[in-house]
């Protein structure tokens, strides 16, 4: 695998890539290089919390890098792209997380040939679970798609898609883990609102996702049969559910993937 790896941003993604990286011995933290636009304060933790190494100069971050993985805010992406054109050497892979920008878009900022492979993970790769779409440019060959799913493979399920499906991928494994958690909250405030204490709340819905996700994961069966199993005539569960279907749960849960969709969109037209 390569030696060095690079970080262009060095916020929440960045970070949770490089957790899991780190944990699961993919590449030592010697090798782990990070830089952003300006918070030294940040760049300080990370170092001291991660032992990877620290920059603010770009090209140290470029030099000799394998892999630099660009993860800005997509209205960052013009400077950050542009500020390592010139450093690259077309044997280096450009590694881009971020939402809604196509691989052209990429190289057309980065100026040059160089091989880019766009990647939707999500901040579950903190804990090597991510789920990470991934799709390749036209200057990246098989082999730098192989060396991109190695990478997020690390970290969880790396899958290859079209690059035309990445903005659905975003809506639904990048932002997903906000909805999982927004409803966890919910189920939370409902929870000691009935006058359960926050942390038995907190551990039984915690244990009831990963259970619920580990039983879509290995039943075999779909997710309408796995409800239909819970949901006993007459019972708690149609009670719960007949209320969100009054509120119409699953045309606001597909509005949110449609929302999400279209705002990525959105960003890479900004560009
Ligand atoms: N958070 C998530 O769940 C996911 C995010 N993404 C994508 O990852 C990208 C990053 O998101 P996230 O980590 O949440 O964002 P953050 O705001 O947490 O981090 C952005 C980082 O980019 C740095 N930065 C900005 N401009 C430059 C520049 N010109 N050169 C170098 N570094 C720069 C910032 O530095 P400074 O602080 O100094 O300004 C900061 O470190 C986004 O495009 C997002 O769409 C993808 C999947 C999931
Ligand atoms: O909210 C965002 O724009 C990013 C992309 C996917 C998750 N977070």
């Amino acid at each position: 695998m390569g030696e060095k790896l690079g970080f262009i941003g060095a916020g929440s993604m960045a970070e949770s890539i490089l957790t899991g990286i780190l944990n699961s011995g993919f590449l030592p933290k010697e090798q782990i290089y990070v830089t952003n636009k300006s918070d030294q304060e940040r760049l300080a933790f990370l170092e001291k919390q991660y032992a990877v190494q620290k920059t603010d100069d770009v090209r140290e971050i470029i030099d000799g890098a394998d892999m630099i993985v660009i993860a800005v805010k997509p209205y960052d992406v013009k400077a950050a792209a542009s500020s390592i054109g010139d450093y690259l050497n077309t044997d280096q892979l450009v590694i881009s997380v971020v939402a809604g920008v196509s691989t052209d878009i990429i190289s057309q900022l980065i100026g040059k040939k160089v091989p880019v492979v766009r990647a939707m993970p999500n901040t579950s790769s903190a804990v090597g679970q991510s789920a990470t779409a991934i799709t390749r440019g036209k200057f990246a060959a098989e082999k730098h798609l192989e060396t991109a799913m190695e990478l997020f493979n690390t970290i969880g399920t790396a899958t290859e898609v079209l690059e035309d499906d990445m903005h659905t991928v975003t809506a639904i494994s990048g932002s997903g883990p906000a909805y999982v958690y927004y409803l966890v909250e919910a189920m939370q405030a409902a929870a000691v609102k009935a006058g359960l204490d926050q942390d038995t709340a907190h551990n039984l819905i915690t244990q009831t996702i990963v259970g619920a996700g580990e039983m879509l994961k290995t039943s075999g069966l779909d997710p309408a049969k796995l409800r239909e199993n819970i949901t006993s005539p007459g019972g708690t569960t149609q009670a719960g559910l007949e209320s969100l279907t009054e509120h119409k749960f699953q045309e606001t849960i597909m509005t949110c993937v449609e929302r999400a969709r279209n705002r990525s969109i959105e960003l890479g037209k900004k560009l």
